[in-house]
C-alpha cells in the first residue's frame, strides 16, 4: 500500500524523512532514492495503521465521540470566542490509548480515577467503561465549553454518569481534592505541559492511594525531549528530567502515540523475597 502522507507526524524522524524527500524531489535526485524515502514513510505509516488495526474497535458511544470530536467546528467556535483557544482533535487520545487505558485501569481494578485535562471526554468515558457500577472518574478541565460539550458526549453511553468534571484550572481541583483527602488508584495526567511537574507532585504526594499508579501523556511531546537544542528547564523535558532524578519511582516511558510515562512507588513494585 503506498499513501501519499502530507499531514505532520507525532514522530519528528518521519517529519524530517519528508523534509528530505522534499528538498531531493526539488534537486531532481533520481526518481529511486525519491521512491526509497517514500516507502520508508509508508512503512512507518502503516506501522501505525497496523496498531490500530490491531487494537479493539470502540464502543458506539466511543466512536461517536471520537467521530464529534474531530468533525466539530473547532475553528468557528474558537473564532466566535467560545474556547480560549483553537483547539485541535489531534489532542485527543483516541481509540488506541484509550485501550491502552482501559487495560491498566482494569488490570489493576482502580475503582477511583483522576485525570488532569480531559478535552471532549475521551480517555475519561474509556477509562469509566471498564470500570464498576460504583467505579468513578473524577476528571479536569479548565474551559467551559469542552466541559458542557463532553457532558453531552460521554451522557450518550450508560458510563457516562461514572464520569464527575471538576471545571476550572486544575491546580485548584487538585488541591480541593487533597484538602477532601480524595485517593485515587490511577492517575492519568494529560493537561498543560508547563503544569506537568506541579501536577505530579500533588498527585503523587497527596492523591495517590497505596498500591497506585500515575500515567503521564505526551512524554515525548513530538520529540523535544529528545532534540539536543531542546531546553531542559521547559514543560515534559523538565517533567522527564524531574523523574529520573527520583529515587522512591520505578518509571517507564512507553514509546505509544506521543509517549506514555508510568510512575509507581517504588515500595509497591519491589518483591519481599
Ligand atoms: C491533551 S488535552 C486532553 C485530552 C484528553 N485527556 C483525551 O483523552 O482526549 C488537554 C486538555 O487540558 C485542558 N487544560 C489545559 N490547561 C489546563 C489547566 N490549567 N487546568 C485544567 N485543564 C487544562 C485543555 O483545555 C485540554 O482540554
Amino acid at each position: 500500500m503506498v499513501r501519499k502522507m502530507s499531514k505532520r507526524s507525532r514522530d519528528p524522524a518521519i517529519n524530517k524523512l519528508r523534509e528530505v524527500k522534499a528538498e531531493a524531489e526539488s534537486l531532481g535526485i533520481p526518481e529511486t532514492i525519491i521512491n526509497g524515502l517514500q516507502a520508508v514513510d509508508d512503512l512507518a505509516t502503516a506501522r501505525e495503521d497496523y496498531c490500530d488495526s490491531k487494537t479493539s474497535t470502540a464502543s458506539e458511544p466511543m466512536a461517536a465521540l471520537i467521530k464529534d470530536t474531530l468533525e466539530h467546528p473547532w475553528q468557528n467556535v474558537y473564532e466566535e470566542g467560545k474556547t480560549a483557544w483553537n483547539i485541535t482533535p489531534r489532542m485527543m487520545s483516541g481509540n488506541l490509548e484509550g485501550y491502552v487505558l482501559k487495560f491498566l485501569v482494569s488490570a489493576s481494578k482502580s475503582k477511583n480515577v483522576l485525570e488532569v485535562g480531559m478535552l471532549t471526554g475521551c480517555a475519561a468515558l474509556g477509562m469509566a467503561e471498564v470500570m464498576p457500577d460504583d467505579g468513578k472518574v473524577v476528571t479536569c478541565e479548565i474551559d467551559p465549553y469542552l466541559v458542557d460539550l463532553a457532558r453531552k458526549l460521554m451522557d450518550r453511553s450508560p458510563h457516562g454518569k461514572k464520569v464527575e468534571i471538576l471545571t476550572g484550572p486544575a491546580i485548584e481541583s487538585l488541591n480541593g481534592l487533597a484538602k477532601k483527602n480524595q485517593k485515587f488508584d490511577f492517575i492519568f495526567i494529560d493537561a498543560d505541559k508547563p503544569g506537568y511537574c506541579d501536577y505530579f507532585n500533588i498527585c503523587f504526594s497527596e492523591l495517590l492511594a497505596p498500591g497506585g499508579t500515575i500515567a503521564m501523556d505526551n512524554a515525548l511531546f513530538g520529540g523535544k525531549p529528545y532534540m539536543e537544542d531542546s531546553p531542559p528547564n521547559e514543560g515534559v523535558t523538565k517533567f522527564n528530567n524531574m523523574i529520573v532524578t527520583r529515587k522512591d519511582i520505578y518509571y517507564v516511558l512507553m514509546p505509544i502515540r506521543d509517549g506514555i510515562m508510568l510512575i509507581r512507588r517504588k515500595e509497591d513494585m519491589n518483591g519481599t523475597v
